[in-house]
């Protein structure tokens, strides 16, 4: 009889790491990982780790729960290992359909794990909010499962009635920022929760975290090594919000997930059918629909179009649902603009 496999002595039983300490994972650069730990005070190092070898191809990626070993002392030149991950609660993904020219480009990549919320950044004006772009970030939250939060800047430049009376149905919660304003609204939305901040370039993504962390100048700078060009792998890194005026010492003021590497959110992962969850004020229409019913424009029977007719949802939100689906189907490129002419608000 041929040995087996299973009658080979088990001697390398993998070790349980009993003394692993718990990390949280703030950025991540070339297979380098920066943690904190979660009782640490604001002054303490970051920890550098690398993944251990037992993990096997999971991936790490910011705002993952992990257990350290090794040299934890965060000192420099210090390097502990990573030799769990713990269960995320959610997980924001994106098709990295920014360039579909590579293999690597069309992947599906996990952006954060572990986010509550999803702070869409649109301004007012210069540049004009895009609902096309804000409706693929809510496509992206709802499918994760992540609270929306759209932060709408510049209010001094423009007032929010366009973009509010667009998603009146939706009850989306809401802010607005103009440079002076109080930020407490949103400190208070923020505080105790990991909220993940996306946005367009010029949008006042940068100004808003810099206000929001006063360190984040030298937050970033501890994690500079990373970068912020297209060309490092680095899409995200983690800062953490001070303290609340009058919150009990110890309790978690939350963190901002900053995503300078996330230009668009590619959706080709999302299936048709949680596309829709992205669009909860046309759901309720589809139970009218015939069975497998695909929701485009060319279905004559779509009850989509009678229930937008009779009044009850926007008719710009169905046209973005269907330039999404669209898109998704390889007909064309949902964030060109010029699909829908008439809608200045459309881009995304
Ligand atoms: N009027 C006005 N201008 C603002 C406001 N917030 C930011 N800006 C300006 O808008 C420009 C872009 O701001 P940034 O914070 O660099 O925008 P960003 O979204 O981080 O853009 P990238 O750095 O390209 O990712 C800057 O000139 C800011 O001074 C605001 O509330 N009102
Ligand atoms: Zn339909």
């Amino acid at each position: 009889m041929r040995p087996g496999r299973s009658s080979r002595p088990r001697t390398r039983t993998r070790p349980r790491h009993d003394d692993a300490v718990d990390g949280f994972v703030i950025a991540v650069d070339r297979g380098r990982y920066t943690c904190v730990r979660p009782d640490a005070g604001l002054d303490d190092p970051v920890v550098t780790a690398m993944r251990a070898r037992e993990l096997g191809r999971k991936s790490v990626v910011v705002g993952d729960r992990v257990g350290l070993v090794g040299d934890v002392s965060g000192a420099p030149g210090a390097l502990a290992r990573i030799v769990r991950i713990a269960e995320r609660t959610s997980v924001l993904r994106r098709t990295a359909d920014d360039d579909d020219t590579t293999a690597e480009g069309r992947l599906e990549r996990v952006v954060v794990a572990n986010a509550d919320q999803l702070v869409i950044v649109s301004a007012l004006a210069d540049p004009p909010p895009r609902t096309g772009f804000i409706d693929r970030c809510l496509v992206a939250a709802y499918d994760a499962d992540i609270e929306p939060l759209l932060c709408l800047t510049k209010a001094d430049l423009a007032g929010p009635e366009a973009v509010l009376g667009y998603y009146t149905e939706l009850e989306l919660p809401y802010v607005l920022i103009r440079p002076g304003s109080e930020l407490a609204d949103l400190r208070t939305l923020l505080a105790g929760r990991v909220s993940v901040m996306v946005g367009h370039s010029g949008v006042g993504k940068s100004t808003l975290v810099n206000r929001l962390v006063p360190e984040a100048e030298r937050a970033v700078g501890t994690v500079s090594a990373i970068g912020r060009g297209r060309h490092t792998s680095t899409s995200a890194v983690a800062l953490r919000l001070p303290p609340e005026p009058g919150a009990r010492a110890g309790g978690d003021p939350g963190w901002i997930v900053d995503t300078p590497g996330v230009r668009s959110f590619g959706l080709a992962h999302v299936s048709a059918e949680s596309l829709l969850h992205g669009f909860p004020d046309l759901v309720e229409a589809t139970v009218d629909c015939p069975a497998n019913c695909p929701h485009t424009a060319d279905e004559a029977t779509c009850a989509l179009d009678a229930w937008v007719a009779a009044g009850k949802a926007d008719p710009r939100r169905l046209a973005s649902y269907r330039r999404l689906l669209a898109s998704q189907s390889g007909e064309g490129d949902a964030r060109e603009p010029e699909r829908n002419p008439g809608d200045p608000l459309a881009g995304s």
